[in-house]
């Protein structure tokens, strides 16, 4: 728990597990997608899967373990370089995470849900800027960690 007594976004949504089952549904659609599938090659392999998990725990308030064994940050930013990903691929990318969130189960508050597309918007609206050719991003930087914002989670 955080200081003031309330939960982690990843908490709230149940740990590592739960970002394991958005991811799994995430990744399953991109591989069928139209626009997304060829920039995965058509497959999103076990290891992006997991590695992408502990990215996301991480940022939401999970263990640093993203940071403590791949690398943290810079890793991430080094497998968007050069990417050119298109302002359609970033909203279908968005868009895809948000219906996967309904198939994984993940909590449907709306502050939860509130949260977790406002870090969605936020890092795939970073991968496209990062991604373009001759784009110069902050090359060293810890891993995010995102926040409820201005609605905490109700507790009634
Ligand atoms: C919130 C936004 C995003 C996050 C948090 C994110 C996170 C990550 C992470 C952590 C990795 C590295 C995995 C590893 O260490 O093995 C990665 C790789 C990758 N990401 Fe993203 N990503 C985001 C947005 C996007 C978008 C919008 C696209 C394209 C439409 C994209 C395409 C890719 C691809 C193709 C790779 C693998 C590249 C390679 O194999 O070298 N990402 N992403």
């Amino acid at each position: 728990m955080a200081e003031d007594d309330t939960p982690t976004l990843w908490e709230w949504a149940g740990g590592t597990e739960a970002f394991r089952r958005l991811m799994d549904a995430f990744y399953d659609r991109v591989e069928q997608d139209d626009l997304l599938g060829p920039v995965f090659h058509g497959q999103v392999s076990e290891a992006h899967r997991a590695h992408v998990t502990l990215w996301w725990a991480e940022v939401f308030g999970g263990p640093a373990l993203y940071t403590e064994q791949h690398g943290g940050y810079p890793e991430m930013l080094r497998h968007h370089i050069d990417l050119g990903i298109s302002d359609e691929q970033r909203f279908r990318f968005a868009t895809l995470m948000s219906r996967a969130a309904d198939d994984a189960g993940m909590p449907a508050d709306p502050e939860f849900r509130a949260a977790l597309v406002g870090y969605l918007e936020w890092g795939t609206r970073l991968a496209v800027a990062n991604s373009q050719p001759g784009a110069a991003p902050v090359t060293d930087a810890p891993v995010p960690r995102w926040g409820w914002g201005v609605a905490p989670p109700w507790t009634g």
